[in-house]
């Protein structure tokens, strides 16, 4: 049986990553130490053989300038790359731009933790006339205004990114392309959680740390083989634990 092999990435740490503050679709740009991340996820592809004929990534520069540095690093920026909103960051309603340890301050961390990790409990929704809802995004113009979110939980989550997944990803997959994914925190969340299987209680504990390639290897019926990040195993440990305490109050 054939086997392929996909490529996810988080992307670098953000501004709004180094602030500790909820992002979701806002278009926050890579920090300083974000784009060092990229750069370094792109050598440790090229130094391990890595190479691709596809990208797939959100409409978020975070995410895009990520990948593009990835694929500099690797000589590989003219590879075709399909950038869609299905792949963006949850949405986080209410929470968006707010600081993670004072909205534990002020809610409690059992709230905060429920908020960034529950399933199926989504944040405060936006009202429609709040400038933070994408509908005011020129880049959201084509869609449908029902479809775009006020709030997401990851189960939304999951319900819009793997529609992408099955029409654009998998054929690409089974047609022989090499497939990198550039994403984020919960869009990737979303995409493992579908892969592997897991629980929607298991999920709660599951983190992605910021620019640390994820590796995938998948059988011909697209169930994993296994996975492992392109790191070693303390410092994901440590990226990941990183990512969850940004949940405590100060
Ligand atoms: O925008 C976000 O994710 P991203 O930095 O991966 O794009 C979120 O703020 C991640 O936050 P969380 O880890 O509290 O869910």
């Amino acid at each position: 049986m054939s086997s392929y092999t996909v490529v996810m990435i988080r992307h670098g740490e953000s501004t709004y990553n180094k602030e500790n503050r909820f992002c979701g679709w806002h278009d926050a740009d890579l920090s300083e130490k974000g784009v060092e991340e990229a750069k370094i996820a792109g050598k440790t592809l090229k130094e391990k053989g890595f190479k691709f004929d596809i990208a797939f990534t959100s409409v978020l520069k975070r995410a895009i300038k990520t990948l593009n540095l990835t694929l500099e690093e690797l000589d590989l920026d003219w590879i075709p790359v399909v950038k869609h909103w299905r792949l963006n960051e949850r949405m986080y309603g209410g929470l968006q731009d707010l600081n993670k340890s004072e909205t534990a301050t002020k809610h409690g961390e059992e709230q905060v933790k429920i908020w960034r990790r529950s399933y199926a409990i989504p944040p405060p929704s936006l009202e429609v006339s709040d400038p933070r809802w994408p509908g005011h995004d020129a880049r959201y113009a084509d869609l449908d205004k029902n479809v775009i979110p006020r709030a997401e939980c990851l189960k939304d989550t999951v319900e819009r990114a793997l529609p992408f997944w099955y029409d654009q990803i998998v054929p690409a997959i089974k047609n022989g392309k090499r497939v990198i994914i550039s994403a984020h925190g919960n869009s990737l969340r979303a995409m493992v959680k579908y892969l592997d299987d897991i629980s929607d209680d298991e999920i709660v504990g599951k983190n992605i740390p910021t620019g640390i390639p994820l590796v995938y290897e998948l059988n011909g019926d697209l169930k994993p083989i296994k996975s492992y990040y392109l790191a070693d195993e303390a410092a994901v440990k440590a990226a990941m634990d990183k990512v969850a305490s940004q949940g405590k109050a100060k």
